[in-house]
């Protein structure tokens, strides 16, 4: 505990599991709990790291002191020899969107995944030592989604060997790259390829943007800053850029020519990569994404609980305590399923995190028979993670009542600085259709002898799944995972195999994708939470030790998918996959299971293991002391340093005598 009296030390004697096994589990191995305990404990412990005035700092104080925290973070990180992973952890703990998320997360990863091996080692050290900084520059003004609209134009010069990059309109100025607007020395920056006239598609360029020696834009560059965003505090740390090319040349080998090779007189040699690979940076960022959303969504919660069990409204009897808010049944029916959420998206994260890695093992050995299945399940995922960690936070701040809305709780910046993870790295909906085109394609394929793989397989069974029916016949039975699996997998697959009947009917196929594309989409909601339930119930038949801990995380299993069942009953009801008595069942049993977690709740968020610090909100506190630390924090305000408020003699004392005067 970090000081003080603990006011949740009763329902931390609650537990009937081994929170320390759990918070292993949850960190994914004894390795990573070490160091994500020891690192999180550093930065909390260092005041350079506070973020308590964060959302009270007007935008240049904020982004400045941003700046101070990401270089003291680098200097830690040398002056302690913090390896790759620790380093990486501090600058999660640090908890304050920057420059250098860009630099580590998507222009490095470009880099290694689309650069050369003579690219990678020119580029890749200097970038290491930060010796130049770099952002990802392909979203512009007039185009994000659709990457093979970008403008940006990079044509091959044979006379001096050198691209020339150019805007050739407003809306070709790139717009949005985090990092771009004041810090970056380099992007990588995706342009239309031209040589000799002919267009080659988009690919990316090294390019450098500003001076190393006084942080000037080079000749030719017009560069900023695109402006406030959402929240206070929130995004506006980083800075988000505007960029614009007057002819800038950069010498032939800085296109990055992993994917397409244009030689020393202008042609352009396809390797025998796929060319999607130029998308691959954000196939990896999509799959780090899921990952974070139970990070975010985890948190949340951990607030909403905590806060929950220490709130109390009503039902005093004879003067005794009125009941905790946490103990009311539809105070658990929201809060519950987010907690199982989290717990969910942690574990599919997971399994996500190793097919990435396995994709790129084979990338690297030319075996690229894997990547739609990526493709499909980070775009997918993506989505369905982020939409409900989105909604998740908000659904948490109102758990949360009144004091959810101060920004003391963390939960509004919370949700600020989240909510653009619905759009960044592709725009859920449209990352949707991806899948969607996939799930047609797979469902065209059947009956031709080519077997759908992956997290696709079980549509191999589709004669069988269509005609499955569900034998549940009471509410335990929906305790039974084979029975759920088979009822999710039937409900997926009838819901696409009913679009792709319907998309049959259309002679012109792309019309009837974009009329059906609101039912298409409820098709791979169903189809990724498919995914989610499978790898939560792979997870369970792994060895998890621990006492009552893999009791505890089949609860949380059930939770996440009666609840998924109640809330799309009608899906499930629809395609006839449950009887309207077996939805009934479902729900009862759900109950149930909230009754189980209810003792557990308070240790089955404190097995996140974070700290206050990183939580960042009163309501969170770890020892639940909420009502003297909201009280004091509120006297903390700028707006109370003085009693009589700045404006009151312009403004409230002229009112206040104007009054007076018209009654005399
Ligand atoms: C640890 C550190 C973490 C830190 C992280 C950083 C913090 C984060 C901060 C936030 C930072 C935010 C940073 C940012 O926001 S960076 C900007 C992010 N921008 C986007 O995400 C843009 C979204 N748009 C697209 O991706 C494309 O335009 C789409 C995909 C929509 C269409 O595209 P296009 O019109 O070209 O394609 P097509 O539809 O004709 O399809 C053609 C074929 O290609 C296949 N295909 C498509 N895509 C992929 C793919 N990716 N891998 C493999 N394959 C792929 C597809 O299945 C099809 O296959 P087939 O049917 O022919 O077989
Ligand atoms: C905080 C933040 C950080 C970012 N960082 C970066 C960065 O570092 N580098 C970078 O390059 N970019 C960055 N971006 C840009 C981001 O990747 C794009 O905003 C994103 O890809 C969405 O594209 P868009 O803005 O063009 O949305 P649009 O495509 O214009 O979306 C608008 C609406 O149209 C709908 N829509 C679009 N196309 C279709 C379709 N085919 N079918 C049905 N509906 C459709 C969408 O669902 C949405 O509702 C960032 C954005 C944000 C918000």
């Amino acid at each position: 505990m970090e000081g003080g009296v603990d006011y949740l030390a009763d329902e931390r004697k609650k537990a009937e599991f081994d929170v320390q096994q759990m918070k292993i589990v949850w960190a994914g191995s004894h390795h990573t709990f070490e160091i994500s305990d020891r690192i999180s404990k550093l930065v909390a412990n260092d005041p350079a790291f506070s973020k308590d005035e964060r959302t009270m700092l007007p935008r240049k104080e904020l982004f400045k002191n941003t700046l101070r925290k990401a270089s003291y973070a680098w200097k830690r990180i040398n002056d302690l020899h913090l390896s790759e992973e620790e380093a990486s952890q501090l600058r999660f703990y640090v908890d304050e969107p920057a420059f250098t998320d860009l630099h580590w997360g998507m222009f490095i990863p470009a880099i290694k995944g689309q650069g050369t091996d003579e690219q990678q080692k020119k580029w890749l050290p200097l970038a290491y030592k930060m010796q130049i900084i770099g952002c990802y520059a392909q979203t512009e003004l007039g185009h994000g989604s659709n990457v093979q609209g970008l403008e940006t134009t990079a044509t091959f010069d044979p006379q001096t060997d050198e691209f020339v990059i150019h805007s050739p309109t407003l809306t070709s100025s790139k717009w949005w790259p985090g990092g771009l607007g004041k810090v970056s020395t380099h992007g990588v920056v995706y342009a239309r390829l031209i040589t000799d006239g002919q267009e080659h598609g988009i690919h990316g360029f090294i390019v450098q943007l500003r001076r190393l020696e006084d942080h000037r834009p080079l000749p030719g560059i017009i560069i900023g800053d695109i402006g406030m965003k959402f929240g206070n505090g929130a995004y506006n740390t980083m800075d988000n850029g505007v960029l614009r090319f007057d002819h800038v040349r950069i010498p032939r080998d800085q296109m990055l020519m992993r994917v397409s090779q244009v030689t020393r007189d202008g042609k352009v040699v396809q390797s025998d990569v796929p060319r999607q690979l130029v998308y691959g940076t954000m196939v990896y960022v999509r799959q780090t994404i899921v990952q974070d959303a139970s990070c975010a969504l985890s948190r949340a919660v951990c607030i909403a609980t905590r806060y929950s069990a220490v709130r109390r409204q009503f039902g005093s009897h004879n003067g005794g305590p009125e009941t905790q808010v946490i103990d009311y049944k539809t105070q658990q029916s929201r809060l519950f399923p987010l907690l199982a959420s989290a717990y969910a998206f942690r574990f599919v994260g997971e399994w996500l995190k190793w097919l990435y890695t396995d994709v790129t093992q084979r990338l690297q050995a030319n075996d690229f028979s894997t990547l739609p299945e990526a493709h499909a399940c980070t775009a997918g995922l993506k989505s369905l993670t982020t939409s409900v960690t989105a909604d998740g936070i908000e659904e948490c701040r109102k758990l949360c009542g009144g004091h959810g809305y101060l920004c003391t709780s963390g939960l509004p910046e919370l949700f600020a600085v989240y909510v653009p993870a619905c759009t960044y790295e592709g725009d859920n909906i449209v990352l949707m259709l991806q899948v969607a085109r996939i799930l047609m394609k797979t469902v065209s394929q059947l009956g031709s002898g080519k077997l759908p793989v992956g997290t696709m397989a079980y549509m191999g069974r589709i004669e069988h799944l269509l005609q499955y029916r569900c034998n549940v016949q009471k509410a335990e039975d929906w305790l039974n995972p084979a029975i759920v699996l088979e009822a999710f997998e039937a409900r997926a697959a009838r819901m696409s195999v009913s679009c792709a009947k319907k998309l049959s009917k259309f002679a012109n196929p792309e019309e009837g994708f974009a009329e059906l594309s609101a039912d298409l989409v409820e098709a791979v909601v169903a189809h990724c939470q498919l995914i989610v339930v499978s790898k939560f119930i792979e997870k369970l038949q792994q060895d998890i030790p621990g006492k009552g801990v893999k009791q505890q995380l089949k609860v949380l299993c059930g939770v996440y998918y009666l609840f998924l069942l109640h809330k799309h009953q009608g899906d499930f009801l629809a395609t006839s996959c449950v009887t309207p008595k077996q939805a009934s069942l479902a729900n009862d049993q759900l109950r149930v299971l909230y009754s189980q977690v209810r003792p557990n709740a308070i240790a089955l968020v404190d097995a996140f293991n974070y700290t206050d610090h990183f939580l960042g909100s009163i309501l969170g506190r770890y020892d639940g002391n909420v009502y003297p630390k909201l009280y004091e924090a509120a006297w903390k305000d700028p707006l109370n340093d003085s009693v009589v408020p700045d404006g009151y003699h312009q403004y409230i004392r002229p009112l206040l005598k104007q009054q007076r005067s018209a009654k005399l």
